[in-house]
């Protein structure tokens, strides 16, 4: 990470960096020392630490920096398709492009009584995107860091073509564990579940809690907005907020699967899980003109306060 070199951008007074491909990395800071960095390939969050400076996110130790493809880690946005169930390539085309910061909407960090960090990016779509998936569209993605190290993204989709269009959607999240069989999931319990290792036949949750022994991935469909990812050995809690957003994907890749990814090493799936608000099971659809919001919001916890968080709604 030697390779950077900072500075203020004068137009929006957001500290950017830029990674040795040349693209642009927006750093956030909480005044109480957490942080975030953005990078516009894929308007990915690549890190978030909180305020002792530990990472929260996976990246695993290989993976390729190098547009066209999306970083292995951090928090991809798959729009505007969610997985394989579609004429696209895997996961949409939104996390291969380079975004823009929307300057049109300042960030909120200055004289902002939130006291939130946050960045703006925008997506258009390019010529040879309409060539593919031809609805234009304005995807508008607000990241915050929160006082108190909370990380929040708000994706905004409005349809600015002639005709409906619709589209899945998924943020893509690598958390990172201590060690995947000490982690289980709260929230998920007597869910339906489309499995996508058996051809997204339907299924439902019987256990009292998610934990983790082989090879998952799978859709929760209608989840509540509030779940908690528990870390046993870490005490530590994620507590995921989602609004807009109906399903829940996890996903590990275990042994087998991480042998065959090149841009991930083969005892990885041990430090990540995967746990994405999505809208994957239908389809969302919007009329010309109309616009679609979809949260996402993590804390981090000890683990022993953890309990009560899930009867919160899930307002960001
Ligand atoms: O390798 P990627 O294209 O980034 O996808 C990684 C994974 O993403 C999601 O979790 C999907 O449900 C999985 O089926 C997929 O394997």
């Amino acid at each position: 990470m030697g390779h950077y070199t900072n500075l203020t951008d004068p137009r929006t007074e957001l500290e950017v960096v830029r990674d040795w491909n040349g693209v642009e990395q927006v750093v956030l800071r909480s005044p109480r020392g957490a942080y975030a960095r953005v990078s516009l390939h894929g308007g990915q969050v690549l890190s978030w630490r909180n305020d002792r400076g530990e990472e929260l996110l996976f990246t695993s130790s290989k993976a390729i920096f190098k547009p066209p493809k999306a970083m292995r880690g951090g928090i991809p946005i798959c729009f505007p398709q969610f997985g394989n169930s579609g004429t696209l390539e895997q996961h949409g085309f939104a996390r291969n492009r380079i975004w823009a910061i929307d300057e049109g909407h300042p960030p909120l960090n200055q004289n902002d009584n939130s006291s939130k960090a946050s960045v703006d990016l925008i997506l258009k779509p390019s010529e040879d995107d309409l060539k593919y998936w031809p609805h234009c569209f304005e995807f508008r993605l607000r990241i915050s860091l929160s006082m108190d190290g909370d990380l929040s993204l708000v994706s905004r989709v409005r349809n600015v073509n002639g005709k409906p269009f619709s589209f899945s959607f998924g943020y893509h999240t690598y958390l990172s564990v201590s060690d995947i069989s000490e982690v289980r999931i709260e929230g998920l319990e007597t869910l339906d579940y489309l499995d996508n290792l058996s051809q997204r036949e339907r299924f439902t949750e019987q256990g009292d809690a998610i934990t983790f022994e082989s090879e998952v991935d799978r859709a929760y469909v209608g989840s509540p907005n509030v779940i908690a990812v528990l870390d046993h050995e870490k005490k530590r809690t994620f507590v995921i907020r989602k609004e807009g957003l109906p399903d829940i994907v996890v996903w590990n890749p275990w042994e087998k699967k991480s042998k065959t990814m090149v841009d991930f090493g083969d005892e990885e799936y041990k430090q990540m899980l995967c746990v994405d608000a999505a809208a994957t099971e239908r389809p969302i659809t919007l009329k010309p003109g109309e616009e679609w919001t979809g949260k996402l919001e993590l804390s981090e916890v000890p683990s022993t306060n953890c309990s009560g968080h899930l009867d919160q709604p899930g307002i960001i």
